[in-house]
């Protein structure tokens, strides 16, 4: 069958950006309908409002959503989002990312999301640590560590993680470390999970260098976002000889062309509420203009929808990795595809995260804890096997790493719920 590209059409809807792309899939490895229709909807959409007791005395309600996108894998995996934006259509596209992304990296979990409609930066830690806990409580039968397990995404962290798994285990009367990944070191987490996605990054960034025959040590690179993937996907590829010309945050980009001193635009930001706001060793830019920044590598690590036709045709990386999920909007896909610019899509770059919550997991089940040398060198190897086996599949199909990502995952998923038989 004959498949082209540009039959991509353009979405902002998160979820049909993502059908777009399973679509074309789908279609060159011939799925069969009965197959297709099971995969592209998610199992479970749950969606709940929370009142929390905010400081002032008020009670305000939140709009809070977990959707399971496929469990044929395992129990379903997916990160906790907090932000404003945050609805089903979004959630249903994360949690189906995450279905694809584990397929990618060959872990045994299916795919889930969730997210809370709030604005964690103006909110009390009392008043996060209620809404987190609220949310819990009404999710209380979704999660469970053989069902359905959380861990961090935008704006939650350890934190909102350990008060997930105290109310958890409250609620259920027992300890329940494995309900949850990301969790801090005492109560259960595993060494390198903090660090995991951005050296995902750094491992399949360096891969991907390889293949184009560029030297890291002659390579420079430009950052977006600066909390957990992008803080430490641009430290990490630092330490690998690439010079960080930009970063930025929601505050702003930051541009350097002698190269950013990472650990230092580190401490600078923790020390100011995690915002670059005010960092002086650097030129003031737009995060737009970090975008077309001249660089070897251009890692989006923060938000969604970044890199769209209207400026796709204006970026000058050679090779762009993926440390967010959905950067790219379906409709740049094709322009950057005829730049000849790489694209290690998200749910590859960005898998290092949930593999070594996957060894959290394993961890937990075992109650006997690795040394964070043994984590990375796992962690290290499932990138570079998951980089190989999708770059061996662009060749074979003829695709660009995108698609054949998705061909991966859509294979093993469609060929294991074949083995599982139906209704
Ligand atoms: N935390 C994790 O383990 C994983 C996260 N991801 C994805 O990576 C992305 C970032 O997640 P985290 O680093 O965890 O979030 P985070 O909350 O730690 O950091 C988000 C960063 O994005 C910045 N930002 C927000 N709006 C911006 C804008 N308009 N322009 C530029 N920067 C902006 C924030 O200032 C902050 O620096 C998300 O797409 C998330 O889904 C993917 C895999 C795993
Ligand atoms: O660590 C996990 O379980 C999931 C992280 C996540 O939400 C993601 O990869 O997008």
């Amino acid at each position: 069958m004959e498949v082209k590209e540009s039959q991509l059409v353009e979405h902002s809807n998160p979820f049909e950006s993502m059908m777009s792309r399973f679509d074309v899939a789908a279609k060159i490895l011939g799925l069969d309908e009965d197959t297709y229709n099971m995969l592209k909807s998610p199992v479970k959409a749950v969606m709940v409002n929370v009142p929390v007791t905010m400081d002032n005395g008020r009670t305000q309600v939140f709009e809070g959503y977990r959707v399971i996108h496929n469990n044929y894998l395992g129990p379903s995996k997916g990160g906790i989002r907090y932000a404003m934006d945050v609805c089903l259509d979004e959630v249903k596209a994360l949690a189906a990312w995450m279905t694809w992304k584990c397929a990618v990296v060959n872990i045994p979990f299916g795919g889930a999301k969730g997210g809370i409609k709030c604005d964690p930066r103006i909110m009390s830690k009392g008043e996060l640590e209620r809404l987190t806990r609220a949310y819990t409580s009404a999710l209380s039968d979704v999660f469970g560590p053989e069902k359905d397990i959380p861990a961090p995404d935008m704006g939650t962290g350890q934190q909102e993680m350990a008060w997930l798994v105290d109310e958890f285990s409250k609620i259920k009367g027992y300890a329940n470390a494995g309900v949850v990944t990301g969790k801090p070191l005492v109560l259960g987490g595993s060494r390198g999970r903090v660090e995991a996605t951005g050296r995902g990054v750094m491992v399949t960034c360096r891969a991907a260098l390889n293949k184009l025959r560029i030297n890291p040590a002659n390579a420079t690179a430009a950052v977006q976002g600066f909390g957990n993937v992008g803080s430490i996907s641009a430290k990490l590829l630092e330490t690998q000889g690439i010079k960080i010309i930009a970063i930025s945050d929601v505050s702003g980009a930051y541009y350097n062309k002698e190269g950013i001193n990472v650990s230092e635009a580190i401490a600078y930001s923790q020390a100011n509420r995690n915002s670059l706001d005010g960092y002086r060793n650097a030129e003031k830019i737009t995060n737009e203009e970090l975008l077309t920044l001249d660089v070897d590598v251009l890692v989006p690590a923060a938000l969604q929808d970044q890199i769209t036709k209207h400026n796709a045709h204006k970026i000058r990386a050679k090779l762009i990795v993926e440390g967010a999920n959905g950067p790219t909007s379906a409709n740049a896909d094709d322009i950057l595809n005829s730049k000849g610019i790489i694209v290690v899509p998200d749910i590859l770059a960005n898998a290092g995260g949930v593999t070594v919550s996957y060894f959290e997991w394993v961890q937990n089940r075992m109650g006997y804890f690795w040394t964070e040398e043994r984590v990375n060198r796992r962690a290290d190897r499932t990138m570079k096997e998951a980089f190989e086996q999708v770059y061996q599949a662009s060749l074979k199909f003829n695709v660009n790493m995108r698609i054949a990502a998705y061909i991966v995952a859509i294979d093993k998923v469609a060929s294991t719920r074949k083995l599982l038989g139906g209704y």
